[in-house]
């Protein structure tokens, strides 16, 4: 399948209606929050793509029963806070979400798991997670003791107390601290000492907190107190669309200057990824939102200066925009960018200029000169969903754009191709 190319072919969308799949960040929540509550749930709406169903998988391995009806219905049996823990390796390929969850959660199993994922997720941190779990007294070391998978961890108090943790390579981090909290006995007192990046992150898991029952009280970014002994409830859970996934037919509106609406999402979502259409409209674009779904009309683009240390899975996406601007954007505050599935400031910047544009990394910021005379290339996708899944649109507009690997797009968004080719002419 790696030989496998995707022709892209340029169009103009006219008022084109899709629908994306769950989010995937909802997904992984739901299961795994589910998974702590007490008795059974259904999470319906779940996206079904290989990272949520290793974190299916993971929760099965480690003691928990998870029923895929196949149609994003998903019947969890939550135990109350109890995990028995993984007997086997709870491999994760290079979901980063799920090994950054279900490491924290990990560390309330009553024996060892060892999480470890592909050759690029055994680069990517961890050790300030396995730290802070360690100050609460649960055993959590990396096996090549790099920070990085291998882990092995939980096996230890279950006491809970306080502890400070760095974030600025990742919030999931704090996402994984914050679901595990209420099922410890004294709960946890989380002080951030660096960060958080990708702050809407973060507020989704509260949010999630908080429609299952579970108390908490914050103060501003960096101090979290979620009291021990609680239980999430257990019921009905609906995930709605994913907004990340929907950024590209957003830009496909926008590089083209067609219109695409993406139904089943809301601009009241905390899913901060919608975001982006601020943006857009900042570049010129226009934005409407009804009780069906959010449309966005291309205009004439002109460049932005933003600070996207919140939304750096839209990094990629603005940065193809970006290309087709008048003049130079700035996209800054985005070295977490390196630790992504790829470094994604390099990918993004060597693929764009494969195509003749001009982007630079300036410290943790990325330049890109917009209105370069683009030409069609061969791109390369480094394995990460989201370099073939925006540079696919930047095919709309130029051509001869060849997406290589295009089954990378499984990672979030399987079926991405059928449904890019079908709306897209
Ligand atoms: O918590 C989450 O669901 C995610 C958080 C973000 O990661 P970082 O917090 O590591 O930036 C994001 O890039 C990822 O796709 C999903
Ligand atoms: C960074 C991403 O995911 P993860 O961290 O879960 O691998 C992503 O989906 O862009």
């Amino acid at each position: 399948m790696s030989e496998a190319l995707f022709e892209v072919r340029t169009h103009r969308p006219e008022n084109i209606r899709v629908r994306i799949p769950g989010s995937k960040s909802y997904t992984h929540r739901l299961l795994i929050a589910a998974a702590l509550a007490d008795g059974p749930s259904e999470v319906s709406g779940c996206l079904r793509s290989e990272d949520t169903l290793l974190t299916a998988e993971a929760l099965r391995q480690m003691g928990i029963s998870v029923k895929d009806h196949g149609d994003g219905r998903m019947d969890v049996e939550g135990r109350g806070g109890r995990l028995p823990g993984a007997s086997e390796v709870v491999f994760l390929a290079n979901s980063g979400t799920s090994m950054r969850l279900l490491s924290a959660i990990a560390g309330l199993g009553e024996k060892t798991s060892t999480l470890d994922g592909n050759a690029r997720m055994r680069q990517r941190p961890l050790g300030d997670l396995l730290d802070a779990l360690g100050q609460v007294g649960i055993p959590a070391r990396s096996l090549p003791e790099t920070g990085c998978p291998p882990v092995v961890i939980g096996g230890g108090s279950r006491r809970g107390g306080a502890l400070s943790i760095a974030c600025h390579l990742s919030s999931q981090y704090l996402s994984g601290l914050l679901l595990m909290a209420p099922c410890l006995e004294q709960g946890l007192d989380i002080t951030v000492t660096r960060g958080p990046v990708s702050r809407p992150y973060i507020k989704m898991t509260l949010e999630i907190l908080k429609k299952m029952g579970v108390s908490f009280s914050s103060e501003g970014d960096t101090r979290y107190r979620v009291p021990g002994g609680q239980t999430y409830r257990a019921g009905n859970y609906q995930v709605e669309p994913d907004a990340s996934n929907a950024s590209y037919f957003f830009a496909a509106a926008a590089v083209t200057g067609g219109s695409v609406c993406v139904e089943g999402l809301s601009l009241g979502s905390v899913q901060g990824d919608l975001g982006l259409l601020g943006i857009f409209e900042k570049m010129g674009c226009t934005v409407t939102s009804d009780s069906h779904g959010i449309c966005v009309r291309g205009g004439d683009l002109c460049s932005v200066d933003v600070d996207m240390g919140d939304m750096p899975d839209m990094v990629p996406t603005l940065a193809v925009v970006a290309a087709f601007a008048k003049g130079t954007s700035y996209i800054r505050n985005v070295a977490h960018l390196r630790e992504k599935e790829c470094d994604r400031l390099s990918a993004v910047a060597t693929e764009l200029n494969r195509m003749g544009g001009s982007v630079r990394i300036v410290g943790d910021d990325l330049e890109i000169d917009g209105g370069c005379p683009l030409h069609g290339a061969r791109i390369h996708t480094y394995d990460d969903h989201r370099m073939a899944m925006c540079f696919s649109v930047a095919g709309l507009r130029v051509p001869g754009v060849v997406i290589e690997n295009p089954a990378c797009v499984a990672k979030s968004f399987p079926n991405f191709f059928d449904v890019f080719a079908r709306v897209m002419g």
